[in-house]
């Protein structure tokens, strides 16, 4: 593994309309054909706005504003290690023309997936589209009214991801809260995962979360294009299971002490970023996580934050 670090900066520029702004690699360069956020290397003592400001103007002859941190995504490629900080740009003067040749294409945020991109995109284009805060329901006790009653504040204070656990709860109260839990999900347009059986997630219409252990049970994604397929994962191998069978993205921690495990401590922000660096799926930190660190996680190439108790009320 090369050990000299690649310091890039990118920017997200956004039109009136929503629409995202992608470069093509050139044929000249590596990667050449991939789309990707315009930007470059840092020079020797520039900061990252000093940088971005200067490649856009280059690239693309505008002169921006840059704005707040996205994400920034450690990655290894084949012959290179790169962290890749991305921007928000939030003002310029100038139309953006390609100034090296490259074709541009102004993208709705929905539609990023249809083009190709470097592996280091792909968390970046998740963090652009997707919820940073995904919620981990704890067992409900033998209360299902005040479960649901604290899935419903949850929803009201803005989560947009569910992973629901029903560990021992029996075939037919499962079957009711799941259905009931699935409703309140629709109603606020957030999706919901089943951790359990692939067959019963189907079944009920939920996306699937596979155990760390479950995850290796599977040769192929178990579940078509549209559900959602998470996994728990704790170490490389998990994560290079996980990016075989398609998972969309996955949950990769203890990263802090957690109150469930005292005494134990995380794996720290540092193992996390090294473990980002050797995959390209979505990951959002988990163990000991609260919504104040989600900049944090976003600094270490995280999606954000999985947590149960900082995320639920109840
Ligand atoms: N600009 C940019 N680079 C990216 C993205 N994703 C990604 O993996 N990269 C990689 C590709 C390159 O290996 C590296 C950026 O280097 P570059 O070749 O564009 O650098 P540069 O603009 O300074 O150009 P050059 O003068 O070195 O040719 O980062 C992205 O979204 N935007
Ligand atoms: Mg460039």
């Amino acid at each position: 593994m090369s050990e000299r670090v690649i310091e890039v900066v990118a920017g997200v520029i956004t039109d009136k309309r929503g629409r995202i702004l992608l470069s093509r690699r050139t044929p000249n360069r590596d990667m050449p054909g991939l789309w990707e956020f315009p930007g470059g290397k840092r020079e020797a003592g520039e900061t990252p706005e000093a940088a971005l400001a200067r490649e856009l103007d280059e690239e693309l002859g505008i002169r921006v504003t840059v704005g707040a941190p996205l994400i920034t995504v450690p990655q290894q490629y084949p012959s290179k290690r790169l962290r890749l900080d991305v921007r928000h740009v939030v003002h310029w003067d100038g139309v953006p023309r390609g100034r090296e040749g490259q074709a541009l294409a102004w993208v709705a945020s929905d539609k990023l997936g249809r083009y190709s991109m470097p592996p280091a995109d792909l968390p970046v284009v998740a963090a652009l589209q997707t919820p940073d805060r995904y919620l981990v329901t704890p067992p409900p006790g033998d209360d299902d009214a005040a479960w649901l009653h604290a899935l419903d504040d949850a929803l009201r204070a803005g989560i947009r991801r569910v992973q629901v656990r029903l560990p021992g709860v029996p075939d037919d109260r499962r079957r009711t809260l799941l259905q009931q839990a699935l409703a309140r999900c629709h109603r606020r347009d957030a999706r919901l995962l089943f951790n359990g059986a692939v067959e019963i997630a189907l079944a009920a219409g939920a996306g699937v979360h596979l155990t760390s252990t479950a995850l290796h049970d599977h040769a192929d994604r178990p579940v078509p294009a549209g559900t959602l397929l998470a996994a728990s994962c704790h170490d490389a191998r998990d994560l290079a299971q996980a990016t075989r069978i398609g998972c969309d993205f996955v949950v990769l921690g203890p990263v802090a002490e957690t109150d469930s495990h005292p005494g134990q401590p995380g794996i720290g922000w540092t193992a996390f970023a090294q473990l980002r660096e050797t995959c390209a799926v979505p990951i959002y930190a988990i163990g000991g996580m609260m919504p104040n660190d989600i900049p944090e996680a976003r600094r270490h190439g995280a999606q954000g934050i999985a947590a149960i108790r900082s995320l639920w009320s109840g």
